[in-house]
């Protein structure tokens, strides 16, 4: 294209730019204007408040951000373009301005090749500086034309990064569009070396689905499960950037009911998340049902009713073996009874006796009392309380009962404190005691530090929709941390979700997944190592005298650059560290996160690291960090693959073994 061409096209396309957003203004302001006089409209205040809730959520969707651009592609397929973008726009007779990435023709955006061109004459990229369009690219498909590398791609991904993650519609690359498109029924498991796109997956797919089944979705929900509060806030916007402001996004904690005010052992904290222990709570949960011994009888007016002893064995068997969740069993057997309370009244009156009476008859003491003796009401918490007071069950050893009895036992379930791992088992014995809503899709992010049990929390709140589980083998750091894929995954109970690899890394430069990659033999697991898209970046390994000293330096050095700084250290480094830095002047003291946040610079605990990137990491004494816990090596993996940019390696100390000899 000669240079005059090339202005006249960007000059054109710039004008579709500004009538696609003078469009998406209009919609906008169609939609305030219908939630102004939605209750004028609607014929009654029902419809008007639904009305009102649609329409306030169309406001939502319909937002623009004027740095984040409306399309950023173009296909030409026969006489017709069509502009690629975050959401569809219409022009005022209806005809498309831009077409959502998730419609099936954008499909061809993202999959078309030289190789199979899908009738894709050219697919053109856009260049953005600051929300203004100021460059494209286009490959000719139809003339074999296509690009080894995007160099939008290639921008995308070196570009610094400042505040919470993006979206990446504009750059998915084949293998990860794969995935976000995956059907709905069809949960997958994707095991994705550091910074191969999984969270962006993840949170996509999610995006694509509430597109593709809207209605289904919304009254079921989708949830988003996270390592940490940390991850969530970095996560936070890319969904509502895609116009999807519906989704749950929460921590395995933050499912639970329980209040966490205790904390456990090691010891007790392992035997409490194996799986074992949902075991011992359903055989102590159904020892509490037992085998009526004496018949039933009921005073109703001048009648006496009687339920033989036989009979209501027969009812509490059939309950028993028709297994339902025990509170409902519960019920079951008091409508069962109630059941033929009323057959003899109809043979005796003559009448069949209403709602009212049969609520009496439920509620009579004689009911309530056998109730109580043969199948009686509990409460999760008093379920587990009762475990934890007398955990005695062959299934565990005695060492195990021990480890996890109450060393000072509460006197009831209401007066316990409760950890982490209780929590959990107080899920379960909810589970096994009632129904538990389920959403129509989870995401689950860092799934492989999930333990078997609160695998089951995700398990019981996904029974009938799917998920996408996300994570990698070699990043695990939790104590129960999965060794393979197939066995979580029955615990989440899709045993036959497929496992997909994804090994293309997006965030780490080369030299930085080369030293990383040296860890992978030590770590115990079979994964595929990552190939980075990316030959730039800068990786230097000091020995130093003081690592504080050389911290503020590197720091000082750092700042030179644009983006993100990210210190990570061990857990009881860092409050040194900030200190230092803030003394130096180049922190701000008052910062009051627990991550230290000031600006740029970040002064972060290695077990806060997961799942976060940083243009430039300075990782303070590889030896404490891997000292620090029993999956120390996993967790050195896990900082020393957060740098987008820079990497700077202090130590003391002799580097771990695996990374000997490296300088
Ligand atoms: N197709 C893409 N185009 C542009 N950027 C991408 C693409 N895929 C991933 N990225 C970027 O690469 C970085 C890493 O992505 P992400 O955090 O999703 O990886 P991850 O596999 O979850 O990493 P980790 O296992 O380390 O948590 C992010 O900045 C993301 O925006």
């Amino acid at each position: 294209m000669t240079v005059p061409a090339l202005e006249e096209e960007l000059a054109a396309e710039r004008a579709h730019l500004d009538a696609s957003r003078k469009a998406l203004r209009r919609m906008r302001e169609r939609a305030e204007d219908l939630y102004a006089t939605g209750d004028k409209v609607a014929g009654d205040a029902y419809t008007a408040e639904t009305l009102g809730r649609h329409m306030a959520r169309r406001i939502a969707e319909l937002a623009d951000n004027p740095d984040t651009p409306l399309f950023f592609g173009r296909l030409d397929i026969d006489e017709d373009q069509f502009h690629i973008g975050r959401r569809h726009v219409t022009d005022t007779t209806g005809e498309p301005m831009v077409l959502d990435w998730r419609a099936p023709l954008s499909r061809k955006f993202y999959q078309a090749s030289t190789k199979d061109p899908q009738d894709v004459q050219t697919r053109r990229r856009f260049g953005f500086v600051k929300g203004e369009l100021t460059s494209f690219e286009d490959e000719h498909l139809s003339r074999g034309e296509q690009q080894a590398i995007s160099q939008i791609l290639l921008e995308e991904i070196e570009r610094p990064r400042v505040g919470p993650m993006r979206d990446i519609v504009a750059t998915i690359q084949p293998e990860q569009d794969e995935l976000v498109r995956a059907e709905l029924d069809e949960s997958i498991c994707v095991q994705g070396a550091p910074g191969t796109g999984k969270t962006a997956v993840g949170l996509h797919r999610a995006a694509y689905l509430l597109y593709l089944h809207r209605e289904r979705l919304r009254r079921a929900g989708v949830l988003i499960v996270g390592p940490n509060t940390a991850f969530l806030h970095y996560i936070a916007s890319v969904l509502p950037a895609l116009g999807e402001v519906e989704v749950r996004q929460s921590t395995i904690d933050g499912l639970l009911a329980t209040q966490v005010r205790a904390v456990d052992s090691e010891a007790a904290a392992a035997v409490k998340h194996d799986p074992r222990m949902a075991a011992v709570l359903a055989r102590r949960l159904h020892g509490k049902i037992r085998k009526p011994e004496e018949p039933l009888t009921v005073s109703d007016g001048s009648y006496r009713w009687r339920v033989s002893t036989e009979a209501l064995r027969r009812i509490v068997d059939d309950v028993r073996r028709e297994a339902p969740p025990y509170s409902i069993g519960r019920e079951r057997v008091r409508a069962r009874i109630v059941s033929l309370l009323m057959l003899q009244s109809e043979a005796r009156r003559g009448d069949s006796p209403g709602e009212a009476w049969q609520r009496r008859m439920g509620k009579a003491a004689p009911v309530v009392e056998l109730l109580d003796r043969v199948w009686p009401a509990v409460t999760p918490e008093q379920l587990v309380f009762e475990v934890l007071s007398d955990p005695a069950d062959d299934l565990l050893s005695a060492d195990e009962q021990e480890v996890i009895t109450w060393a000072k036992p509460p006197k009831t379930a209401k007066s316990a404190r409760w950890s982490a791992a209780d929590a959990v088992l107080v899920d379960e014995a909810a589970g096994l005691i009632d129904r538990v809503p389920s959403f129509g899709h989870v995401v689950v992010d860092e799934a492989q530090d999930l333990s078997p049990m609160q695998a089951r929390v995700i398990a019981r709140r996904s029974e009938h929709g799917s998920i996408t589980l996300l994570g990698d083998l070699a990043q695990g750091t939790a104590p129960w941390a999965a060794r393979d894929w197939p066995a979580l995954l029955a615990h989440l109970g899709k045993p036959g979700a497929r496992v997909v690899p994804l090994t293309t890394g997006f965030r780490v430069p080369a030299a930085v997944v080369a030293l990383a990659n040296r860890l992978l033999p030590a770590l115990g697991v079979d994964v595929p190592e990552a190939r980075s898209l990316r030959t730039d970046g800068a990786l230097h390994i000091s020995t130093v005298e003081s690592l504080e000293h050389e911290t503020v330096r590197s720091v000082k050095d750092a700042l030179q650059y644009a983006g993100s700084i990210g210190v990570i250290a061990t857990d009881a480094a860092v409050d040194g560290l900030a200190g230092a830095l803030r003394d130096a002047g180049v922190m701000v003291a008052g910062a009051e996160t627990d991550t230290e946040t000031d600006g740029r610079v970040t002064v972060l605990p290695a077990s806060l690291a997961k799942g976060l990137e940083y243009d430039h990491v300075i990782v303070v004494e590889p030896a404490d960090i891997v000292a620090a816990e029993a999956r120390g090596l996993n967790r050195l993996f896990v900082v020393l693959t957060r740098a987008v940019s820079r990497l700077d390696v202090l130590h003391a100390q002799p580097l771990p073994t695996p990374l000997d000899g490296v300088s």
